[in-house]
């Protein structure tokens, strides 16, 4: 059995200075019953503002208030925090909502119920309206054009006044149960129960494959379509359900005050949200619940003093920005990982038994090249990177593709995978012509780990496995945000293949840390174990060896050598040539974009062809001579 000191950079094991299990615990326990205390004090509020107070009814609109507010901050996070996309269209999708009550209680005579359901038809078909334009946008830009979207929802809503009312709005907005209006009592416990829905769905959103999609568009689309992830589509979804949250929210609020009008989609009043958001911490679960309710406080508290209340706001943010960048919860979670990694910091033993995790290639047609490429020609501008390179690799081997720096080697993967539309040639897997999107070719069987690391730092070591498993996934995104029974088998099952995969690489101790935690050289393993997960027939590694200790290189040779034998083709781009030579059955050889040599690494070590090409970098010489 082998070990891997699996301590960041290498270091060994600090030793535990806490009982760390017992600290879990203890956090657990205190988190339950906060969360049980807080969820009690909400249902009984109305009970003891009835009580102490003559006021209950001010005080009820005011954490109903707070709660419209954080489904819209819930909305918020969704698109900024955890798909990375910048959204200033919130307000205005709370607008367009509201008037999607307001139509249909005041005009249609419908009943709220149905509004809701119509403002949150509404919020989602905007939303992915919006986002369909913007679809190639980048951060900043995709902002911009949310930002003339949000003006455009306000100018249709001054203007399309046989539906909103034009300037003065839609008034007598009220919701009915029967024939009777409902007290602001009911009214208080629908927002409670939609606060509620709202949450439970991101909660399951973000945890579910659906969730760890976006996330993983969020933090590289490249990497993102190598795990079979279509950008677009992951985009379009979560963009849908951050419409359909803030048009819900924006049914709420024409519900409670009675009105909607568009100074209700100002930006000005959108502001609010993007602090709460900040201040209780982004791309975390409660964190906007923390924030909007911290801000829901902090108004009432200086209410006597109403007109500083935007100096006030602007000056928390900025202090929150300064010392809490994370934001309340996002800086709790932080130091949480930093108790855990000392507690948990041990050198990992290796086991034995190949886990049938580790994915085995049946049913190959004989003969039959998993991967090939053909007269590829890509050239940029005027440089000739490929021209006119063949390459066959078989199932069942490892084929090794070297060259000195420039030679073509990641241009030729990239244009294997479809990352770079080719000038001329075929690309073809087990036969079939490749399809022509990364994120399809991915579908078809073909993965590949990057030379510079991918990984999705901002989300723990086994979230990032089990993107990897994102293709094997057959649950709807709604059984994912509903928890149906399909969706919790497949889950758990997941859960548990992606402990043994990381157990086997020797990272079982890291996977609930922050991936960007881990050493460089974990990184690069952990890269491949969730290659791995997606259970390819060809895995290719672009230079995985780069900065690996010895234990790690051995990590990865001998995952190399299972994956070979159970069938996949490996591919692997490296420098490294003890390593390639000692681990490969077959290598081609680049040259200014040109194979000048193929075979076995025996033929490449003694082809002339190749001293040539590596004369200048003398070590290999030495090595291949
Ligand atoms: N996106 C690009 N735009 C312009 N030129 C490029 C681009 N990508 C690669 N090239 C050029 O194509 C040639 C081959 O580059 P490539 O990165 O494929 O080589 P490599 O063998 O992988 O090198 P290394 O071992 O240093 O990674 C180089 O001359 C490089 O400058």
């Amino acid at each position: 059995m082998a070990t891997v000191d699996s301590s960041p950079g290498g270091v060994g094991s600090p030793g535990s200075v806490f009982d760390s299990a017992a600290y879990h615990r203890a956090r657990t326990v205190v988190l339950a019953v906060l969360s049980v205390a807080v969820i009690g004090v909400l249902l009984a509020w109305p009970a003891i503002t009835d009580y102490y107070s003559y006021n209950a009814s001010y005080y009820n609109g005011i954490v109903a208030s707070a709660a419209i507010s954080a489904i819209l901050t819930i909305s918020l996070n969704l698109s900024m925090g955890y798909g990375g996309m910048l959204s200033m269209l919130h307000s205005g999708l709370q607008l367009a909502g509201g008037y999607a009550t307001g139509y249909l209680v005041v005009k249609l005579s419908g009943s709220w119920l149905l509004g809701i359901a119509a403002s949150v038809a509404v919020g989602t078909v905007v939303a992915m309206l919006v986002l369909l334009v913007s679809l190639r946008a980048t951060y900043l830009y995709f902002g911009m054009i949310t930002l003339a979207a949000n003006l455009i929802v306000i100018e249709v809503g001054r203007e399309w006044e046989s539906v909103t009312g034009g300037i003065v709005g839609v008034s007598g907005i009220a919701p009915k149960l029967g024939d009777e209006f409902m007290s602001k009592q009911a009214f208080y416990y629908v927002v409670l129960a939609c606060l509620a829905v709202a949450y439970i769905l991101q909660r399951n959103l973000v945890r579910s494959g659906v969730g760890r999609a976006s996330m993983a568009v969020r933090e590289s689309s490249d990497t993102a379509s190598a795990m079979g992830i279509s950008p677009a589509r992951a985009k379009l979804l979560l963009f849908g359900v951050c419409g359909g949250t803030a048009g819900l929210s924006g049914a709420l609020y024409a519900l409670q005050l009675g009105f909607i009008n568009p100074d209700v989609g100002l930006l000005d009043n959108g502001i609010i949200f993007f602090v709460g958001l900040f201040l209780g911490g982004i791309s975390t679960l409660i964190g906007p619940l923390i924030g909007v309710g911290l801000i829901a406080v902090l108004v009432e508290l200086i209410k006597d003093q109403a007109r500083y209340t935007t100096l006030v706001l602007g000056v928390l943010l900025l202090v929150a920005m300064m010392v809490i960048p994370r934001g309340v919860v996002g800086t709790w979670k932080a130091s949480r990982m930093g108790r855990d990694r000392l507690a948990e910091a041990d050198d990992e033993t290796l086991p034995d038994e190949v886990p049938d995790v580790v994915p085995e290639v049946r049913d190959v047609p004989d003969g039959v090249a998993a991967l090939e490429g053909s007269g590829i020609v890509k050239h940029f501008g005027g440089v000739h990177a490929l021209d006119g390179v063949d390459v066959r690799i078989m199932p069942g081997t490892v084929h090794g593709i070297i060259g000195p720096n420039g030679s073509g080697k990641s241009t030729l993967v990239s244009c294997l995978t479809r990352y770079h539309q080719i000038d001329a040639g075929q690309v073809r897997i087990f036969g079939e012509e490749a399809p022509h999107a990364a994120h399809r070719v991915a579908h078809a069987g073909v993965t590949r780990v990057f030379q510079v690391p991918h990984l999705f730092e901002r989300v723990s070591v086994l979230d990032n496995v089990l993107t990897g498993m994102r293709t094997r996934e057959t649950y709807s995104w709604f059984g994912a945000l509903v928890r149906s029974p399909s969706y919790r088998r497949q889950d758990r099952t997941e859960r548990e293949e992606a402990r043994e995969l990381l157990a086997f690489a020797g990272l079982a101790s890291r996977a609930d840390w922050l991936a960007s935690s881990l050493s460089h050289g974990q990184k690069r393993l952990l890269e491949v174990v969730r290659a791995v997960a997606s259970r390819p027939k060809v895995l290719i590694l672009d230079e995985p060896a780069t900065g690996l200790t010895s234990d790690e290189l051995d990590a990865l040779g001998r995952l190399c050598r299972v994956l070979r034998e159970r069938g996949l083709a490996v591919v692997l781009i490296e420098h490294n040539v003890d390593f390639v030579m000692g681990l490969c059955d077959e290598l081609t050889v680049l040259e200014s974009g040109k194979v000048i040599e193929r075979g076995t690494p025996e033929k490449v070590r003694n082809s002339a062809a190749v001293l040539e090409a590596y004369l200048g970098r003398p070590d290999l010489v030495e090595e291949a001579s």
